[in-house]
């Protein structure tokens, strides 16, 4: 029996519920079994589900008629050892050090509006379907708009004492200041409390093990970026910008910042590219050569030009991302970014090599 429960995953902590302690007894008798199970808050989103798979496991043991289950919520002493072990032995700090095996990827501009965040979203949900675990940070405090491009703008995120259940959109656990606040709220923060923001967001929300992080930061050179560099100075960064060459001053600068605080910057996307009309030619809404160049100035390639797509903005509109449906240009553009990181894996910056001298 308790091999069957065992296969039954909290969806939000996503760990078996007999490892998070939910299932304190079970009791067997004739083809009767009794099952207590234990949530972890009182309300839990998440109860109707977990006891639903509860009764089916159970059922599916051989020799079981009947399956009752007591459902209730754990004591506060069980809670608070539950959570300090899912928080692991890091009384402070967050889990994303330099040798930790997440890859952490800042997608970050000089300017807004350049479809940094859709880029972002995107290229999240199209790394999730490659199998990988992703989670997104919308690091974006004034401007964030991942839970509304992923279709989640009303998810509020489940809290188990201090700990923060992020929320997940087409396979993507999702954690953004938008959850917190009301949508027609400006946020207008001060840097300290802005850097206390990013800080709780990557200690303070159980993303579980992760293949990679993805932040999408604010727009241009400001305390949250110099904030996520002081956390996550072993962070890989693209740069997004426009085809436009005004663009690749502002663009260049938010990745010299970028490498200032150690990060390595690993590439330019060129987003808003021209866009290819129905006669063959292509309109250059927006000029050309500035992703080309601001590659160039950071001495970095040019990994992607993603084309102006109309169905990529209304992708982003819908809360479903483009790259659930190929055969869009833009969309299979970031498709095939998102298999090039994926290729070329996580680079050696900050990490320990774990060599030893002879
Ligand atoms: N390739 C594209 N083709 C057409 N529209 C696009 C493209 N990329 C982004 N957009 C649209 O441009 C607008 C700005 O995009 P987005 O919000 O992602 O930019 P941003 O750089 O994140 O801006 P900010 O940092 O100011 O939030 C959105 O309406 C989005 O749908």
């Amino acid at each position: 029996m308790r091999q069957a429960l065992a296969r039954v995953i909290d969806p939000e902590i996503r760990r078996p519920i007999t490892e998070l302690d939910m299932v304190p007894r079970v009791r067997a008798q004739g083809d009767r079994v009794d099952i207590d199970l234990r949530l972890t808050i009182v309300g839990c989103p998440a109860a109707s589900a977990i006891e639903r798979d509860v009764r089916a496991a159970a059922s599916g043991v051989d020799g079981v008629g009947e399956v009752a289950v007591d459902v209730g919520v754990m004591d506060a002493a069980t809670r608070d050892a539950l959570i300090a072990r899912l928080r692991g032995d890091r009384p402070t700090g967050h889990p994303f050090t330099a040798d930790s095996l997440t890859r952490i990827i800042a997608v970050t501009s000089g300017k807004g509006g350049v479809g940094k965040s859709t880029l972002t979203a995107n290229l999240a949900v199209a790394l999730a379907g490659r199998g990988l675990r992703v989670g997104l940070i919308d690091a974006d405090v004034f401007g964030f708009s991942i839970p509304g491009l992923l279709g989640i703008a009303d998810a509020k995120p489940t809290q188990v004492g201090g700990l923060i259940m992020p929320p997940r959109a087409h396979g993507v656990a999702v954690i953004s200041i938008g959850m917190f606040v009301d949508a027609r709220t400006a946020v207008s923060w001060r840097g300290p409390m802005l850097h206390r923001t990013v800080q709780q967001f990557l200690t303070d929300v159980h993303f579980g093990d992760l293949d990679v992080l993805l932040l999408d930061m604010p727009p241009g050179t400001g305390d949250v970026a110099i904030s996520a560099g002081q956390l996550l100075p072993h962070a890989e960064v693209l740069v997004v910008t426009t085809p436009q060459q005004a663009a690749a001053d502002v663009a260049e600068r938010s990745g010299l910042v970028a490498r200032q605080t150690g990060q390595t910057v690993i590439g330019v996307v060129e987003n808003m590219a021209g866009l290819a009309q129905p006669d063959g030619s292509v309109l250059e809404l927006f000029g050309s050569g500035g992703g080309a160049e601001t590659a160039a100035r950071l001495e970095v390639p040019l990994l992607a030009q993603i084309p102006l797509s109309i169905a990529l903005r209304e992708g982003g509109d819908a809360g479903e991302p483009i790259v659930l449906r190929p055969g869009d240009a833009a969309g299979d553009a970031i498709t095939r970014l998102a298999g090039e990181l994926a290729a070329r894996g996580r680079g050696l910056a900050g990490r320990k090599l774990g060599l030893s001298p002879r």
